[in-house]
C-alpha cells in the first residue's frame, strides 16, 4: 500500500528535523512542501502574522480548527508561556495520526491536545469535557463551509470572552465568502484583514483576523 503524502511528509521530518526543536520542525516541513509536494500548512509566509498573533495575545487557551499535519499546532505551541495549552481539533483520522507524531517529534505534546473529531461535535464539548472556560485565541484553518457556522457556535457555547481573538486562514483563497459577510457585518466583532500569499505559492491569500467585543 503506497504512502500517503501526508506519512511522506512526517517520513521526511523524522529523517531530517532536529527531535525537540520546534523550528526545525516548521523548517523541515516548509522545505519538504516547497520543494517536493506542497501541502495545506499555514506555511513559512503566512506563519508569521500567525506568529505575531499568538505573540501579541499570549494565549493561556487557545483551540486550532484543522491541525492537518501539525505544522501551526507546533508553530503555535512553541510560542505559549509555561501552563498554557492548545486544543486542536482535527476530523480526518489520518491526519490527526501523522500530527499526533509531529507534535511528539517537536517535544510540544506537553502544550497540546489533539482532539479527534468533527469541530461540530467537539466545540460544544470544550466547556464539560474539556474544562475549558472561555477561548483567549482561535485558529480557524479546517473547512471554508465551517468558518462561519463555527464562530457562531463558539458563541452559543459562551467560550468567547470581550477580547477573545479569531484568525481565520485562506479568506482570499480558496476564500470563505459566506464567513467574511458574517464577521465583517457583525458589530460583535472588530475585524482587520491582513494580506499576504498561499503557503508555498505566488497566489494571493489573506488571514481575516475578529476580535470578539462581548
Ligand atoms: O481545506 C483547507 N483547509 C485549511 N487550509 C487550506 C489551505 O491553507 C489551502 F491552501 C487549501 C488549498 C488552496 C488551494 C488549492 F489549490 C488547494 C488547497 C485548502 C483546501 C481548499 C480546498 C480543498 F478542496 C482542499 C484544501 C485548505
Ligand atoms: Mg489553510
Amino acid at each position: 500500500m503506497n504512502q500517503s503524502k501526508e506519512q511522506r511528509i512526517l517520513n521526511f521530518v523524522l529523517q531530517n528535523a532536529v527531535r525537540g526543536d520546534p523550528r526545525s520542525v516548521m523548517e523541515t516541513i516548509d522545505k519538504y512542501c516547497s520543494e517536493k509536494e506542497w501541502a495545506m500548512n499555514v506555511g513559512d509566509v503566512k506563519g508569521v502574522i500567525l506568529d505575531k498573533t499568538v505573540e501579541e495575545i499570549n494565549p493561556s487557551i487557545a483551540l486550532e480548527l484543522g491541525t492537518y499535519c501539525g505544522y501551526s499546532a507546533v508553530r503555535i505551541a512553541r510560542l505559549l508561556k509555561a501552563g498554557a495549552c492548545l486544543l486542536t481539533v482535527e476530523f480526518n483520522p489520518e491526519f490527526a495520526a501523522i500530527a499526533k507524531q509531529m507534535i511528539e517529534f517537536a517535544g510540544v505534546q506537553d502544550k497540546v491536545k489533539l482532539l479527534q473529531g468533527p469541530s461540530e461535535v467537539i466545540i460544544p464539548q470544550l466547556k464539560k469535557k474539556y474544562e475549558v472556560d472561555t477561548l483567549d485565541f482561535v485558529f480557524l484553518d479546517h473547512w471554508k463551509d465551517r468558518y462561519a457556522p463555527d464562530t457562531i457556535l463558539l458563541q452559543e457555547c459562551s467560550l468567547l470572552r470581550k477580547g477573545s481573538v479569531l484568525l481565520a486562514d485562506n479568506i482570499i483563497f480558496p476564500g470563505a465568502p459566506e464567513f467574511i459577510k458574517y464577521i465583517r457585518n457583525n458589530p460583535r466583532f472588530q475585524c482587520s484583514t491582513y494580506p499576504s500569499h498561499l503557503e508555498y505559492m505566488k497566489v494571493q491569500d489573506a488571514m481575516e483576523k475578529a476580535v470578539f467585543l462581548g
